[in-house]
């Protein structure tokens, strides 16, 4: 997908503003689980991907991102919360420089070493990545929270790429990788609500599923991924760690859960 070209303009320690003037839609968010509200009529959530469609993974300065070819339906999501068919584009991550923190949303306040999105766009309204990005009804990400434990036997194939990836702006090619092996085995129960990107441009275009259940990851795993650079080969080296957003406020906003 093409969020490339615009993404490594982000700077590498980028927290950016607190609060977007005027935004009263921004992610991340706390998830208050009491005051979610249960709505019987999302419907499952449908996902369906094909490994062969992975192109490349490559350090944005930011995070790494696996890119998936998005120009066919090969690998949609549908369902859920969702009124049409969105198509994967990539997934990242977010991680903090130790296991107490590092997520973007948090449960009762509770944070997480690291947490998983999964980009999909609206590909029933749009024809690009870029124009659903500007739409309120443009995007749908998946968020998956990682916690230390057991290896993760699907993504040691990914943890084994990313020495070659350690610069900024560093890509290889990268295939065969079956994102739904990073999903829980429950996907059924999640929070949803609408919110906003959480870097740059932080345009208000995101239906937000939330998984309530965990993957878990190795400790040896988490720190390959702090073993990246956010700065490139010439400059002073900068470790790839808490690259994740404060929380943003609720500004009213109710968050629904697909469970009881
Ligand atoms: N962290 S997140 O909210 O899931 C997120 C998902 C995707 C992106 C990628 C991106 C989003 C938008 C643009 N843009 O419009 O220039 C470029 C890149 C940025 C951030
Ligand atoms: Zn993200």
């Amino acid at each position: 997908c093409s969020s490339k070209y615009v993404l490594s303009q982000m700077h590498p320690m980028w927290q950016g503003p607190l609060v977007v003037p005027g935004g009263d839609r921004q992610s991340p968010i706390d998830i208050a689980v009491r005051k979610a509200v249960f709505d019987s009529e999302l419907k499952p959530l449908v996902a369906t991907y094909d490994p062969q469609t992975c192109q490349q993974i490559w350090n944005n300065g930011y995070s790494f991102l696996v890119e998936y070819d998005d120009t066919t339906d090969k690998n949609t999501l549908k369902g859920g919360p969702l009124q049409d068919k969105f198509r994967l584009c990539q997934f990242h991550f977010h991680w903090g420089e130790s296991n107490d923190w590092g997520s973007e949303h948090t449960v009762d306040r509770r944070l997480f070493p690291a947490e998983l999105h999964l980009v999909h766009w609206n590909s029933d309204r749009y024809t690009l990545f870029e124009e659903a990005v500007m739409e309120e009804n443009g995007l749908a990400v998946i968020g998956v929270f990682l916690k230390v434990g057991k290896r993760h036997e699907g993504l040691q194939k990914l943890v084994d790429a990313l020495p070659a990836i350690r610069h900024k702006d560093s890509i290889v090619e990268f295939n065969r990788f079956d994102p739904g092996c990073l999903l829980p085995a429950n996907i059924n129960d999640y929070w949803t609500y609408h919110g906003s990107l959480t870097t740059p441009p932080l345009t208000e275009s995101v239906s937000w599923i939330i998984m309530k259940q965990h993957i878990e990851v190795s400790h040896d795993q988490l720190a390959v991924f702090r073993s990246l650079l956010f700065t490139s080969a010439e400059e002073v080296q900068k470790s790839m760690v808490n690259n994740f957003r404060v929380q943003q406020p609720l500004r009213g906003r109710t968050v629904r859960s697909s469970f009881t």
